[in-house]
């Protein structure tokens, strides 16, 4: 167990650090910036359909699960190419499964995205 004091400024330390990966995530991950972009759509979708809060809290939920599987993905990605520059069949298994929880996410999201919307632009 870690004895540490508890302190209100590594707790900021912290958050500043969260923060910079989010920079970071938007700034030099071409899929953050898809994702954000999509994710912008959507909202201003929502704005416009006025959706109900039912419908917004799936809206935002499914975009929070994208958002979280694809940082956590880049995360691993980098952390594989650093221990192992090289080809590795065990860095193969890893990153696919980090893109297929993307990928689930993203699935869910079109899912929702579609019950949502469909009917409000179409039926
Ligand atoms: N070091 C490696 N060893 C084995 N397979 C790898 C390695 N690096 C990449 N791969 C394979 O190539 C795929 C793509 O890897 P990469 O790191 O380029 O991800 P990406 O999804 O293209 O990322 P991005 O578009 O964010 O750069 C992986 O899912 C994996 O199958």
């Amino acid at each position: 167990m870690n004895n540490q004091k508890f302190s209100i400024i590594d707790r900021i330390r912290s958050f500043k650090y969260a923060f910079n990966g989010l920079k970071l995530f938007f700034i030099s991950d071409h899929n953050g910036r898809v994702h954000l972009v999509a994710a912008i759509i959507a909202i201003g979708l929502s704005f416009y359909l006025n959706i109900s809060d039912y419908e917004w809290i799936a809206i935002l939920s499914v975009i929070s699960a994208v958002f979280v599987a694809e940082i956590l993905n880049s995360a691993i990605e980098k952390l594989a190419d650093v221990v192992s520059p090289e080809y590795h069949p065990k860095i193969k298994v890893v990153k696919d499964l980090a893109a297929a929880a993307v990928l689930v996410a993203a699935f869910l999201a079109v899912a929702v995205g579609a019950i949502v919307f469909i009917p409000k632009l179409f039926l």
